[in-house]
């Protein structure tokens, strides 16, 4: 049975359609990619996933759940960074850490993952005096408190320079080596081929490809970068 389940997902905000057919399934294991244009639905669907947004049409299954009508049941098993994760700028590292462990029953030791992290020295800093990379980090290792068996990922590198990014995609095979099934949403045609198992594109609400990044490269021809095959792919945009 695949990890996440979608099939045939539909989402409109009032008269503008944004999914108009996304269908994927994510095995057990993988680093799962969604790679699209701003605006082409990524962060509705990882967000239907999660069960925060509901879609008009289709269906979703995460572990075998309904993220939406078994969100309860689900929370503890799914780990989620998002896009607007920020935590209050006072709020030190580690108490962010013990805060978000006591939502769970089963949670991770915040001490070992501040320690997997490199978070160790500053686990009495303020988040806001953190640097963008070190930021992140706490936001993945928040997204695992909870010991989740998937972990939904987006956009995750943005903004961080190429120390961070490499030092970030450390930390995201870190968790695959765990065990854990992550779907990745990303800008990054490199963050997705080092990462990425499979990797689904997404183009004006559908999904346009899905393959391995060596079979999405070859669509594009034999000498082609995975970004010449996504341009190609996704010439016709939604939001540019
Ligand atoms: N709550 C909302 N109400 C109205 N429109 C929305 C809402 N959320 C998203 N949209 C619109 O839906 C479209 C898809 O948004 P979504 O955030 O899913 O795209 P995305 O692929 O994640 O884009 P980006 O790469 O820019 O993050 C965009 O045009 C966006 O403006």
């Amino acid at each position: 049975m695949p990890v996440i389940d979608v099939s045939q997902l539909r989402k409109a905000y009032g008269a503008r359609r944004v999914l108009e057919d996304v269908s994927f399934s994510v095995e057990r294991g993988e680093i799962f990619g969604i790679v699209g244009p701003n605006g082409a639905g990524k962060t509705t669907t990882v967000e239907s996933i999660a069960g925060i947004r509901t879609p008009d049409a289709g269906t979703i299954r995460v572990l075998g759940l309904d993220p939406r009508r078994e969100r309860d049941t689900l929370r503890t098993r799914l780990g989620v960074q998002l896009q607007s994760g920020d935590l209050p700028d006072k709020m030190r590292v580690g108490e962010a850490l013990s805060l978000y462990a006591s939502f769970y029953r089963d949670p991770a030791d915040p001490a070992g993952l501040l320690a997997d992290f490199g978070l160790d020295g500053h686990r009495k800093t303020a988040y806001g005096k953190l640097s963008g990379g070190l930021k992140q980090r706490v936001s993945i290792a928040l997204a695992l408190i909870g010991n989740p068996e998937v972990a939904i990922l987006d956009e995750l590198t943005t903004g961080l320079d190429p120390h961070a990014r490499r030092e970030t995609w450390r930390m995201v095979s870190q968790i695959r080596d765990r065990g854990v099934t992550v779907l990745l949403v990303t800008h990054y045609m490199d963050e997705a081929e080092r990462l990425c198992d499979r990797i689904a594109v997404i183009n004006n609400g559908r999904v346009v490809a899905l393959d391995t990044p060596a079979g999405i490269r070859a669509l594009a021809g034999p000498d082609a970068s995975l970004e010449d095959a996504y341009v190609t792919l996704t010439t016709t945009g939604s939001d540019r």
